[in-house]
């Protein structure tokens, strides 16, 4: 048994103690699925050592189960192993057959190997267990909490109009009982006028204040829904935009941007419907069934017997919708993030001419969603047409026992028209309850969704640690001893004892064949990951000590192949990099980039807006904009990753006198695809799987002949092979 990890990686994501844990592996087969555990020490020499504790397998018919009907959950529950506890074990075997598990018991190890497919990724339990995410009570009380006196008015509000509704029915019963008398004949001691007057004045005043109240609690729940869904969005939004890379690396753009929106709006709505209708329909319930006892106790036992069954019988049904609902949200999402995806990289669709492809692609999935939604539509609508049948025929039912009571005088005509108006208002409270527990629960999933991001903590700070003043800065920067992987890819080692030294002030390149690491190294200056053993430095001090803010923001400028502007100005564009700077500072920098003549040649000059992604900017243009924004904060150090490699040979061509000039004096950490680009680097170093196997200026290592004399050669090649033609 083989494991890729190395210790290091291990130890940091399962943050276990050092001599023991267990792991388990899920294996994925054509035929089968493995799950082995092992228990995993270290031998004396500090080597990883695996002890296989238990292994089960599952052979075709659950294969065959979950492969033939796809998403369906499989459950192997309470596998027994070795260890101490049981170990219950839920697989969810989901399209594609990429297996994923959550393994309740894992208190030792918080990531579960699975290898599906061939293909292995390491998965934290949170992502595994999926919709598993519980709502975030606590959290959804701490965003009320500023609003707590707007709801507790609103609640009070809606809870008057209950209240007032519960005097209704006896008021019009006792209009009612004053009009069968004057029907009969009248009392002569009094006229049909004055005998109104008191209960129609009494209705009227309750009618308006009912209306108050009304207008009063829409208002504050609007109010309060509105800043509580726009607190969770800014939340929400901050906790995304603080995020390590590896949560951009493992989440979709799609999935993110759908949280943000779709999920907070659905919650937004199911808690204002919530409170205003949920609290008034069981108020009115409660308030009705109690003036309904007070008028006939008869008839309110034989509703206290039917109305319990209702509720149980539509939380039954309730529950299954529920289910249906979250898989129809799930589905939506997913025809929104082909979309988005589609839409966001619509050049290569056309370039692929897969405009046909996406567009079956997103109709499946609004396909599979529609169905999901129709089922959903029909289940709704069987359940309101059974429950209004239902409650119809509980009105029938009153009118007919009512009427009876009222035949054999033990009733009067008013109490039938009480307990009809308090029956009708129960039957509206109910139906309206069996309409509010879906949007209830819709609300409480998409909740979740969006708390689980808000509750995620990034495990790298944005900020916190050393900064180093400009002027003391010298911009000296080490790689040592440097070991990594991508945390998304724990298994694959891309650079493995990496030694390299950037002197302050000089300018080395690392070149490579490609996925050799050479950004990577990159990646690694600007701290978007730390490394897993050894140290980045930057004057001596480890980049884990200094500010990142500080690191991004004022001492590393980087400039990289496909710039991205920002659909703003190009003055905000280049302020972008330093949002306290002056006009004048961006125009130093838009001159030191080779872009102020051009920018002034545009007839809104450093106005001019550029369109989504820099598409009004030619490639070159948008190359000197982005090194102008680069420059702008001053940096000591400069990344320039294959900046000129997107370019035509003219654009290139300029492109690259304008980085000669900005890069003199600063430490340059190049990746250079044309090796012409950096013949005078102070320094080359050669990559080849993670690992720097050659280093010396360009005229050495030529003379050399050796790893970096073949790029130059295959490079050659292919120059000569392109200048020739097809
Ligand atoms: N975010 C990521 N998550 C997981 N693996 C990644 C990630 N980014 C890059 N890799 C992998 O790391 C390896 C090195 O990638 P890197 O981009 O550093 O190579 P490179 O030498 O710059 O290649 P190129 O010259 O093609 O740009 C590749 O195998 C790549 O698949």
């Amino acid at each position: 048994m083989n494991f890729k990890f190395s210790l290091r990686q291990l130890r940091g994501q399962l943050k276990i103690n050092k001599k023991m844990f267990s792991l388990t592996r899920l294996c994925h087969r054509q035929s089968s699925i493995t799950l082995r555990n092992y228990n995993v020490g270290f031998s004396d020499s500090g080597k990883l050592k695996f002890s296989s504790l238990w292994t089960r397998n599952f052979k075709n018919s659950i294969l065959k189960d979950g492969c033939q009907a796809p998403k369906r959950r499989l459950n192997c529950s309470s596998i027994k192993s070795g260890l101490q506890k049981p170990l219950p074990i839920h697989i969810k075997l989901s399209i594609g057959l990429t297996v994923t598990g959550s393994l309740s018991w894992l208190q030792l190890s918080k990531v579960v190997f699975c290898q599906a497919q061939g293909k292995s990724r390491v998965s934290t339990l949170k992502e595994l267990s999926g919709d598993e995410v519980k709502f975030d009570w606590k959290g959804f009380f701490r965003l009320l909490r500023p609003d707590i006196w707007r709801l507790i008015v609103a609640v009070l509000a809606a809870l008057m109009v209950a209240l007032l509704n519960i005097e209704i029915p006896r008021l019009l019963g006792s209009v009612v009982n004053i009009v069968a008398r004057f029907v009969k004949g009248g009392d002569s001691t009094s006229s049909f006028t004055s005998e109104m007057r008191d209960p129609v004045l009494t209705l009227l005043n309750l009618y308006i204040f009912q209306s108050l109240f009304t207008f009063l609690y829409i208002c504050l729940l609007s109010s309060v829904g509105e800043r509580v869904a726009g607190q969770m969005r800014k939340d929400l939004f901050e906790s995304i935009i603080k995020q390590d890379i590896l949560f951009f690396d493992t989440h979709r753009t799609g999935e993110i941007v759908n949280r943000l929106t779709s999920d907070v709006q659905e919650f937004k709505s199911s808690f204002k419907m919530v409170i205003s209708q949920g609290l008034r329909s069981v108020t009115q319930i409660a308030g009705c069934g109690i003036s309904l006892y007070l008028i006939s106790p008869q008839m309110a036992g034989g509703m206290m017997v039917v109305i319990p069954s209702i509720i149980v019988v539509g939380t039954l049904i309730g529950s299954l919708l529920r289910k249906l609902s979250r898989e129809a949200q799930m589905q939506t999402a997913k025809a929104t993030i082909v979309a988005e995806e589609a839409i966001s990289n619509i050049r290569t669709v056309r370039a692929f001419a897969s405009e046909g492809k996406e567009m079956d692609l997103y109709n499946r999935e609004v396909n599979e969603s529609n169905r999901l939604n129709e089922l959903l539509g029909y289940g709704v609508g069987l359940f309101q047409g059974g429950t209004n049948l239902f409650l119809n025929g509980l009105v029938l039912g009153t009118l007919y026992l009512g009427g009876y009571l009222v035949s054999t005088n033990s009733a009067t005509p008013g109490d039938l028209m009480s307990f009809l108006v308090a029956t009708q208002t129960i039957q509206r409270s109910l139906a309206q309850l069996s309409l509010l527990f879906g949007q209830f629960v819709r609300g409480l999933s998409s909740g979740s969704r969006v708390f689980e991001y808000i509750n995620q903590q990034p495990k790298m700070n944005l900020s916190g640690g050393i900064t180093i003043p400009h002027h003391s800065l010298l911009g000296d920067v080490s790689f040592i001893n440097v070991f990594f992987s991508y945390p998304a890819r724990p298994d694959h080692v891309i650079l493995r004892n990496l030694d390299l030294e950037i002197p302050a002030g000089k300018m080395v390149a690392i070149v490579g064949s490609s996925g050799a690491g050479k950004s990577t190294v990159a990646a690694l200056l600007e701290r978007f990951y730390d490394p897993e053993k050894g140290n980045v430095r930057i004057d001596g001090i480890d980049l884990k000590d200094l500010d990142p803010s500080w690191l991004r923001g004022h001492a590393i400028g980087y400039i990289g192949q496909e710039p991205v502007l920002f659909a703003t100005s190009i003055r905000e564009n280049i302020r972008y990099g330093c949002p306290t700077a002056s006009d004048e500072e961006v125009e130093e920098a838009a001159r030191a980039a080779n872009a102020h003549d051009f920018i002034t040649t545009f007839p809104h000059g450093y106005e001019t807006v550029v369109g989504e992604r820099g598409v009004t900017v030619s490639g070159g243009q948008k190359q000197r904009i982005a090194i102008a924004r680069a420059l702008i904060k001053k940096p000591s150090i400069l990344i320039l990753d294959e900046a000129t490699s997107a370019l035509d040979s003219e654009s290139e061509k300029i492109v690259q006198e304008t980085l000669d000039k900005v890069t003199k004096g600063k430490t340059v950490l190049v990746i250079a695809h044309r090796l012409s680009t950096i013949k005078d680097a102070h320094m080359i170093a050669v990559l080849q799987k993670g690992k720097v196997v050659e280093i010396g200026s360009h005229d050495r290592l030529v003379r050399l002949g050796g790893h970096y004399w073949n790029l130059i050669k295959v490079q050659h090649g292919e120059t000569e092979e392109n200048e020739r033609g097809p």
